[in-house]
């Protein structure tokens, strides 16, 4: 592990993931390291080496052995919150075994790591919480974060933060302390889907107090127990995080980062709308969007289509926003909307009536792409689909709210409202539904996309890191979408969903990584010299420094001159490229 490491292909990569590991732990301390950590898995020459005799039962398994008592394990588990907490002590135990299990049995695991069940988990953080992970920032303390930022890492340590200040998690709004678990889930995934080394990212919360009645009512609740604080002083606090996250990383000219709940979910968004104009033959152009919410995440939504329609049309921004229109609680936003923010104020549309909802907007317009970010759940009732669906042939429908329980319908009911027509994906997973939608009124299985910006943000952030990014341009954003728009299943099957599933994560990561550093190239912010040009090749140089879940040997150091990882004194190894920062998560 470390820079410069010689390779027989590409002669220098920056990131290693094979070869040995130094360890300057031994005995009980090394097996309560995660990061070194192999249980039942140590060789009889590591047992002898580091001290292993009398701390482990005699048998030498292997770590699909492992996998299969774990699996058996999480298997008993009585509900998907206990499974979540069995993950979570997995991890503090074996990071390599955690990431196995969960890799060999992603399906099914998916949900169970984030939303969402990692919701259920994160409102229930001080009550189900056993140890800490993660760096949790004071905001009356922020003399402090230079040391507590330390304590992570020196320069060239981290290479991905994900930080909240914990105020808007999913769809259940303000949960302080307790976000640290979407940081800590965001990063899991860009682990899982995206290879980034699992000891070179830093989950962070930025503990500003929380409105949580709640949970300021909870004897129990872990996090600072006050009203948030906000205004200068808060502002003060995220900036004192940033410059501090930068100083610690002098590589970095500028902090590439990127807002996971507007861009992340504009990409995957943007890719899911490209595949199903690509089933129903249209293009931008013929595109009639209606948002049903349109905070962070609808109006990230708006512009990011907004912009695709500008570069394929050729028309003004202006002009552009005429084919979205975004509703929120007053209904649809028109010119006469009071207190419109700066974001939403492109879409306010010329409208004769007050207070137009939902169902009214829909007979109007006549969409072809209904979005749900509205947390506000059953809101596309059945009027609603039924009178979308008299206005298009096959209605493209993506009830994005999470967790799944404030979905704005469910995929059974859209199915079954437009006889099998809509073209449906989700903001969390859903099993396939059955039905009499096949040809001529065949009984067929539909398999629904998961809508989720963890379709993409991993591969962002692996291509970001990787090229050792500047900053993450709009272009690295548009590649990105093109990333995964071309790997949908719909592009070659109408029946077949709109995303590439959990079942190729990596495959897609890859896809995107490489035309994110294609387009950081192009764009003059890759600072990585040593980027291969040809697709191929580059695809080789990006899988070759993914991390898998693999056993490395350890390979034993004085603690003496060892470095800080050997001695286990950190989680964080390696060089800096790409960071994301995020307040709502
Ligand atoms: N699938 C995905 O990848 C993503 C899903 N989301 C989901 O989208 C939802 C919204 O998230 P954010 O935009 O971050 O929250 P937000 O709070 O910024 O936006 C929600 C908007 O919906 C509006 N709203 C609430 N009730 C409404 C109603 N009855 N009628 C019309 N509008 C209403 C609110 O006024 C607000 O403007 C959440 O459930 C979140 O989980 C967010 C990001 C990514
Ligand atoms: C997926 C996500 O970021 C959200 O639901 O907020
Ligand atoms: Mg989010």
């Amino acid at each position: 592990m470390g820079d410069d490491q010689k390779h027989p292909k590409f002669g220098h990569l920056p990131l290693s993931t094979s070869g040995p590991l130094e360890c300057a732990l031994k005995g009980t301390t090394l097996l309560n390291h995660p990061f070194f950590n192999k249980g039942s898995a140590f060789t009889k020459e590591e047992r002898d080496v580091f001290q292993l005799s009398g701390l482990l039962p005699q048998a030498i398994q292997t770590l699909d052995q492992q996998v299969q008592r774990a699996y058996q394990q999480y298997s008993s588990q009585p509900d998907d919150l206990s499974k979540n907490t069995f993950m979570s002590s997995m991890k503090e135990q074996n990071e390599v075994l955690f990431f196995r299990l969960l890799y060999d049995h992603l399906e099914e695991m998916f949900g169970v790591v984030y939303t969402p069940t990692e919701g259920e988990a994160i409102q229930n953080y001080s009550r189900i919480f056993r140890r800490p992970e993660g760096c949790f920032l004071n905001i009356h303390d922020v003399n402090r974060i230079p040391h507590d930022l330390s304590v992570w890492g020196n320069e060239d340590d981290i290479d991905y933060i994900v930080v909240t200040d914990g105020e808007e998690i999913l769809g259940i709004g303000d949960q302080g302390a307790g976000g640290i678990l979407i940081s800590i889930a965001k990063l899991v995934l860009t682990t899982l889907c995206a290879g980034i080394h699992p000891n070179r990212v830093l989950p962070v919360v930025l503990d500003c107090g929380t409105d949580n009645e709640d949970l300021l009512n909870d004897p129990l609740y872990l996090g600072l127990r006050e009203k948030r604080v906000r205004g200068k002083k808060y502002d003060d606090f995220v900036d004192t995080f940033v410059q501090n996250a930068r100083r610690l990383y002098p590589k970095a000219p500028e902090i590439p980062c990127f807002n996971d709940d507007v861009q992340g979910t504009g990409c995957v968004t943007l890719a899911a709308i490209m595949a199903g104009l690509h089933v129903t033959q249209q293009k931008l152009g013929d595109l009639k969007l209606v948002i049903f919410g349109a905070g962070t995440a609808g109006v990230g939504i708006a512009d990011q289509v907004r912009d695709a329609i500008v570069t394929e049309r050729g028309v003004s921004k202006e002009d552009a926003s005429k084919q979205i229109w975004l509703i929120d609680k007053p209904g649809l936003l028109t010119t006469k909307t009071d207190n419109l923010s700066a974001a939403q104020n492109p879409y306010a549309k010329e409208w004769n009536e007050d207070k137009v909802d939902l169902e009214a907007v829909v007979k109007q317009v006549k969409p072809n792409v209904l979005i749900g970010t509205s947390t506000k759940p059953n809101s596309f009732t059945e009027n609603v689909v039924r009178a979308m669906a008299e206005g298009t042939k096959r209605p493209i429908i993506l009830p994005l709210s999470n967790p799944t329980r404030l979905h704005e319908a469910v995929p059974e009911d859209l199915l079954k409202w437009t006889d099998g027509r809509a073209l449906v994906a989700t903001g969390s997973p859903f099993k396939p539904v059955k039905g009499p939608w096949g040809k001529a009124g065949k009984e067929i299985e539909i398999e629904v996309a998961e809508c989720n910006n963890s379709v993409v943000f991993p591969g962002i952030g692996l291509g970001a890191v990787l090229c050792r990014a500047s900053k993450v341009t709009d272009k690295m954003l548009v590649a990105a979408v093109s990333g995964v728009a071309e790997l949908s299943p719909a592009l070659k099957d109408d029946t077949a969903p709109l995303l590439p599933g959990v079942g190729v994560v990596r495959d897609v990561s890859v896809r995107v990584a490489r035309k994110v550093v294609q387009a950081a190239v192009e764009e003059g912010v890759a600072t990585e010299r040593w980027i291969p040009e040809k697709g191929e090749e580059l695809d080789d140089w990006i899988k070759e420094q993914m991390w898998l879940p693999e056993y490395r040997p350890l390979k034993p150091v004085e603690v003496e001159g060892a470095s800080r990882l050997a001695k286990g004194e950190m989680r964080v190894v390696g060089s800096v490229a790409g960071r994301e920062t995020n307040s709502k998560l």
